[in-house]
């Protein structure tokens, strides 16, 4: 069968597998991990997956004459097997830059993700990475502020920077709420935060909120002489109603809004751009990403989510913990905090990373690490995290036995005691509780810390695992 002979062609007649292919550098590049459907031959699934993603349908066009097809086609360069398994490949495919508005996540998922997730002749389909151009990356803008500016607004530098949500997640009056952001922030957080869930409802409206929270930042900054944050969350239903609550939170002098994934690339794009213009910063919270992120062989990998992120311009992400209660394979986890962190980025199979990245100086994201942590795991924390990272104890601070400004001080000193033995040349992961044990002779906060969570761990093995090697469980 020919190109154009009319009916149903496979699409790898099409032209859209052609394993001669040599990706340009301006080209958008995708790794999908693909399960076809007994029969369908691999090549035949990877040139389906392109053309669907890019100018196909499913029979021939003749209007495609009055296009240079051949240049919108994606093409499919690649297959690859998966070791160990027996029904699932890696397609790789390259994207011609031309496909693409500038500077829109909508558009480029619309192409990458939009149908092609559907389609009967897979099992299953995982988007498993990316690399996006720097032709491309330079037509967005990126974090409002990134790393660097953020410190440099705190003034605060050498150190991850802790944080704590708010609990119960639900259900407080404005002014109790407002008293657990004072009471952490004077015992030593730098941030508090509204959990995802937290909008306008009617036990607490926004605006109450605002105000007793900010009430409570700024007579934790009178108190302790630092700067102090707590995030804002504006996420609404309308995007005049966020930038009604962002403004608001302007007005009341805070450092930070912050809002949830559940609002939709766009809205983040605009809040980011916000964000820059005012001079506040953007943390996000990615609600709802495990419904498609977790699952192996099927969805799309929290790798491409924090690259779609710093282009979007948020400033702090949440990005696992490795150690506590949701989650976060070491390796995995490692290769998102690369890419939010780093300008130039290699491709590295033990980190799921399956391209190349550079990022032409665009600012960093700051990753957040949150979800059951506890003071008695710093060590580990700092090992896997490094020192770019929020490190966020909800329940770890607000459930300290003797109140929640002891629990924020029992995290501090964890903390800084780490950060000291660190600076000092030892080997911080190895001696982590012994350095945790002599800071808690000067801490009854950590001492007390230690006695209820010390032994608290998470060991379960974890599901979004790299192909290479078996991860270890970390607990
Ligand atoms: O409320 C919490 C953590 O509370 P706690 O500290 O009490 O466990 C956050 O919503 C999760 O961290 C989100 O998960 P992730 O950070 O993985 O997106
Ligand atoms: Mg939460």
């Amino acid at each position: 069968m020919g190109r154009w002979s009319a009916g149903v062609i496979p699409y790898a007649e099409m032209g859209y597998w052609r394993p001669d292919y040599v990706p340009k550098d301006s080209d958008i590049l995708a790794a999908f991990r693909i399960s076809p459907q007994p029969g369908v031959p691999p090549e035949e699934a990877g040139a389906a997956v392109a053309g669907e993603s890019s100018t196909a349908t499913w029979t021939v066009v003749w209007t495609d004459r009055l296009t240079s097809y051949e240049n919108y086609q994606a093409k499919c360069y690649k297959v690859e097997p998966v070791p160990g398994t027996d029904d699932q490949f890696i397609a790789y495919i390259a994207y011609d830059l031309d496909l693409f508005e500038e500077g829109s996540i909508a558009n480029l998922t619309s192409s990458i993700i939009g149908n092609v997730f559907g389609f009967k002749a897979l099992k299953a389909l995982r988007l498993e990475d990316m690399r996006i151009p720097t032709h491309y990356v330079k037509t967005f803008q990126g974090p409002a502020h990134g790393i660097v500016m953020e410190r440099e607004y705190l003034g605060k530098f050498g150190r991850p920077l802790l944080g704590a949500t708010v609990k119960p997640k639900l259900g407080l009056s404005a002014r109790n709420y407002g008293r657990v952001v004072y009471e952490a922030l004077r015992g030593g957080l730098d941030f508090t935060k509204d959990d995802e869930n937290i909008n306008s409802q009617p036990f607490m409206r926004w605006r109450d909120r605002f105000l007793y929270c900010m009430e409570g930042v700024t007579r934790a900054q009178a108190a302790s002489g630092e700067i102090k944050g707590h995030y804002l969350n504006i996420t609404a239903g309308t995007m005049e109603d966020m930038y009604e609550r962002a403004e608001f939170a302007k007005q009341l002098g805070s450092v930070v809004i912050m809002i949830d994934l559940t609002i939709g690339y766009t809205a983040i794009q605009s809040m980011a751009k916000w964000a820059r213009a005012n001079g506040v910063l953007l943390h996000l919270h990615r609600a709802g990403h495990s419904t498609y992120t977790r699952q192996k062989n099927h969805g799309v990998s929290f790798r491409v989510i924090s690259k779609w992120m710093r282009l979007a311009g948020v400033d702090h992400i949440h990005a696992g913990t490795v150690v506590g209660k949701l989650e976060g394979d070491p390796y995995s986890v490692a290769g998102f905090y690369d890419t939010l962190r780093k300008d130039k980025i290699e491709a590295d199979p033990r980190k799921g990373l399956y391209f190349d990245q550079e990022w032409a100086s665009m600012p960093g994201v700051m990753p957040v690490a949150s979800g059951g942590i506890h003071a008695g795991q710093m060590h580990q924390l700092l090992h896997y995290l490094d020192e770019d990272v929020i490190l966020q104890f909800g329940g770890g601070t607000i459930g300290h036995p003797m109140g929640i400004a002891a629990g924020a001080s029992a995290n501090r000193v964890a903390l800084e005691a780490m950060i000291k033995a660190r600076n000092e040349g030892r080997d911080f992961l190895q001696e982590g509780p012994d350095i945790l044990r002599a800071a808690a002779k000067h801490s009854r906060e950590l001492d007390v810390a230690l006695a209820t969570w010390g032994d608290i761990t998470f060991t379960y093995a974890s599901t979004d695992t790299p192909d290479v090697l078996e991860t270890p469980v970390v607990s």
